[in-house]
């Protein structure tokens, strides 16, 4: 799947958001290696801070059907400029995604950037960091 199709998808899942409150739907597309597709939308509640991002739901939806390896993400928003993900939702793509994998933030008039992980949440913190000691 190329660039502008998983963008058209991130787009589209924005109709199945959940969100009462912020009236504001985010859609999430994102690649496994093995070229399957898994798409997410933001999921609200009215405890608001358990509310889950569209970019979460699709990775989580895929960790949970077994795939490790992505290789590109999509995200849409209708934003003025192109949506940028949360903090939370940096770690967890940090954990996950490589750090030169491509990352296409979109909004729905067309306007994308693109970014690599790294660029996005440098000096992350990392499993890694909870075996290393200081010393
Ligand atoms: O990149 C983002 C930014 C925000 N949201 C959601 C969280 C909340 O439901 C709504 C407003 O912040 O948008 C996402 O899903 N992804
Ligand atoms: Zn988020």
């Amino acid at each position: 799947m190329d660039r502008e199709q998983l963008m058209k998808e991130a787009v589209n899942i924005r109709a199945k958001a959940y969100v009462p409150y912020s009236e504001f739907p985010v859609g999430a597309a994102l690649l496994s290696r093995s070229g399957k597709l898994y798409t997410g939308c933001n999921i609200e509640n009215s405890a608001y801070s358990v509310t889950c991002c569209a970019e979460r739901v699709a990775i989580f939806k895929a960790i949970s059907e077994g795939e490790t390896e992505f290789t590109e993400m999509a995200v849409a928003a209708d934003t003025k400029r192109p949506v940028p993900p949360c903090g939370a939702c940096r770690q967890v793509m940090s954990e996950f995604f490589p750090k030169d994998m491509k990352i296409h933030l979109a909004n729905i008039h067309g306007v994308s950037r693109t970014f690599a992980m790294e660029e996005l949440l440098p000096f992350s913190f990392q499993p890694d960091d909870l075996n290393d000691s200081g010393s």
